[in-house]
């Protein structure tokens, strides 16, 4: 069977692509693009990436900046505040200084006694200097404060997706967005906007001063500082506009990496390094172009800055100078307001800084964004009610069946039906074969009992109440599935077996480790239950990690469990005794069971036949020989062996 992608799995057959033609992303409206040759493209809905930089359409002023950070920063007022009220002492105490030494100078100049102004001096520093960096770790706190509550945020959003979602965006990229645009937001979050806050204060009580001191110098300082606000605004779009586009550049590095490291294998074995490493290393230069034009735009921004600060100086130095010559003004006055000068122009300066980061900022927030506003799985019961619609009885069972598909149409893309009206029961403690060609569309009838996706038309029906009335999280509670993925994870054998009942027993532990036939392989492994399977159970074969994957699944006790291939990793002797355990399960239990072999599907006590997304037969072996033909042409072939038609990704499985 064709497996859907993998969420964090290799896209390993998909192309790069023309530019974004398919269907967009749900948070990526196109307009307002810019154009970028060497952007991540997307060719269809199973190739995108969360979003572009071309997805724009918003208000993206510093006003909106601000708001964002005001939205981001809620919760932390508290702090914030406290940080602003000592930042604020701290500047006052900064101000206090220029008037002291003006004093002290002035004193000096009529050979007055200048120690204890001086003392004075050096108490207003060290009281400067304590309130100022308890204020600034204050604020810093908080912006890591505000960046943990996005990552948790993110980490929860991501692990709840709709399927839909991750068949559309890339792992590696949404990953991205976790760690790097986090990492960017922090920055804006705590440093830059303890910079704008501390910058803004220091500077507006410095102009109020230099405005009582000397309105004349203040207006020399005001438009050389205009100036360079001038510049530093006209900058700041090209900033933010670089900066996103190189995050989205860091993003697909991470997507396409991840998708050599997932399929290494295929890689070695087509001798295809260079080439996947060409690929990365195409985002790589996307990164470093971006990040140069980045660098390139903030080192205009720097100059103009220091301009400011000279010029004002120079400004100030000589016709502060010209007017104490003069007899305008006293030299104290004069050193004072250089003073001033510096308070307000080295300030702003970190304050136009802090502007750029955040609008760098403000890129990675929106790549956070378009994440948290992803669709996520309800996992409740739906309002909805489902149609009323005669519903298939299980075939020789009087009881509600525990699965049953009613008339059930559905695709993954809206004009391209993958299942066109499929029907069929499973009753309890009976084991129902489902066979059918290659892409008949089995594994979408596992991915809808799973409820990864929703039925277009008909219903998915547990124990005779449709899925959508239970909700989600209920049905799952009925299920376990063994895929051909499946799935094992890093981290010891015990944790990967009991990955569904974590605080499992050791003797229900032991139970289905036995059952699965697993105890050759626990015995084996140096540590036993306790040995660690590497990554994606790497450490395993192939057999051993389809046992592992079933232990898991009878750990759970589900009252219907779904099994894919279930005998497609074993040899003959172990196939045997997972046959006369599948009996043994159906005991218990409804047993649902994809099979391409035909010794698995002689043991069904029902046989459904699929082709083309329909039922096409359904009955016992025998009866399906004597009058459906596709059932006789796949018998006839021995069913279809695994292997002959695989394909990489697979479902993920909630066993
Ligand atoms: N995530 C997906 N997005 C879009 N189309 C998909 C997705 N997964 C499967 N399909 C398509 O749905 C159809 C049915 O696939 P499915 O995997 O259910 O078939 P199958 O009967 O299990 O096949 P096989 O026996 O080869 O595994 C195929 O045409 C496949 O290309």
């Amino acid at each position: 069977m064709t497996g859907r992608p993998v969420p964090d799995g290799p896209a390993t057959d998909r192309p790069a692509g023309p530019p974004a033609t398919g269907r967009p992303a749900p948070d990526g409206p196109t307009a307002d693009a810019p154009a970028s040759p060497g952007r991540p493209t997307r060719t269809g809905p199973r190739n995108g990436s969360a979003g572009s930089p071309e997805s724009s359409g918003e208000d993206r002023s510093t006003r909106t900046a601000l708001r964002t950070l005001h939205r981001l920063t809620a919760g932390h007022r508290r702090a914030i505040g406290l940080a602003v009220l000592l930042t604020l002492a701290g500047s006052a105490l900064g101000l206090a200084q220029p008037l002291v030494a003006r004093q002290a100078v002035d004193a000096s100049g009529r050979g007055q006694v200048v120690w204890p102004l001086l003392g004075l001096l050096g108490a207003l520093f060290a009281a400067e200097a304590v309130t100022g960096s308890v204020g600034r770790f204050l604020l810093e706190r908080m912006g890591e404060g505000v960046v943990r509550q996005l990552r948790l945020g993110l980490v929860d959003r991501l692990l709840r997706l709709e399927m839909r979602a991750y068949d559309r965006h890339r792992g590696g990229d949404l990953v991205s967005r976790v760690t790097t645009d986090t990492t960017l937001l922090r920055e804006a979050v705590s440093q830059a906007l303890a910079d704008l806050v501390t910058g803004s204060i220091v500077a507006a009580g410095a102009l109020l001063l230099m405005a009582w001191l000397d309105p004349f110098l203040l207006l020399l300082v005001a438009l050389t500082v205009a100036v360079a606000a001038g510049v530093v605004t006209s900058l700041l779009k090209a900033i933010r506009c670089a900066s996103e586009r190189m995050q989205y550049a860091i993003g697909a590095v991470a997507a396409d990496l991840e998708r050599a490291l997932g399929a290494l294998p295929m890689v070695r074995v087509h001798r295809a390094e260079a080439r996947e490493s060409a690929r990365v290393g195409a985002r790589v230069e996307e990164a470093h172009d971006a990040g140069v034009r980045t660098a390139k735009l903030a080192s205009v921004m720097s100059p103009a800055v220091e301009l400011a600060v000279q010029g004002s100086f120079l400004l100030v130095l000589v016709v502060g100078g010209l007017r104490a010559g003069g007899r305008s003004g006293s030299l104290g006055d004069l050193v004072a307001f250089l003073l001033y000068a510096s308070y307000l122009v080295l300030p702003l300066s970190s304050v136009f800084h802090a502007v750029g980061q955040i609008q760098r900022g403000m890129g990675a927030h929106r790549r956070v964004e378009q994440v948290m506003r992803l669709p996520v799985e309800s996992t409740g019961p739906a309002v909805a009610r489902v149609r009323a619609r005669p519903r298939p009885k299980a075939p020789g069972a009087g009881e509600q069946p525990a699965l049953a598909l009613d008339g059930v149409h559905f695709g993954y893309e809206p004009h391209r039906p993958v299942l066109r009206g499929v029907s069929f029961a499973v009753a309890p403690r009976r084991q129902v074969a489902l066979v059918g060609p290659s892409g008949a569309g089995k594994s979408t009838v596992f991915a809808l009992v799973a409820g990864f996706y929703e039925p277009d038309a008909g219903a998915v029906l547990f124990d005779g109440r449709p899925a959508v009335e239970l909700g989600r999280d209920a049905c799952r509670r009925r299920i376990a599935v063994v895929d051909q993925n499946t799935h094992v994870v890093h981290g010891t054998l015990r944790e990967n077996i009991a990955y569904a009942v974590p605080d499992a027993p050791e003797t229900e532990l032991r139970r289905v480790v036995e059952l699965a036939r697993l105890e050759e392989v626990v015995d084996r492994l140096p540590g036993g239950l306790d040995a660690v399977v590497g990554e994606r159970g790497g450490t395993l074969s192939g057999g051993e990690r389809q046992r592992v994957a079933l232990a898991r699944a009878l750990l759970a006790r589900p009252s219907l469990l779904l099994l894919d291939e279930p005998t497609s990793h074993l040899d003959s002797i172990n196939e045997a005794a997972l046959t006369t355990v599948m009996k043994d399960m159906a005991r218990e239990r409804a047993l649902l069971v994809v099979a391409h072999r035909l010794s698995t599907v002689r043991h069904a006590d029902h046989i459904v036949v699929l082709d083309r997304g329909r039922t096409v037969g359904q009955g016992r072996h025998e009866e399906l020989l004597a009058a459906n033909p596709l059932y006789r042409k796949l018998a006839a072939s021995q069913m279809l062996r695994p292997g002959d038609h695989r394909s990489a990704g697979r479902a993920p499985s909630p066993s």
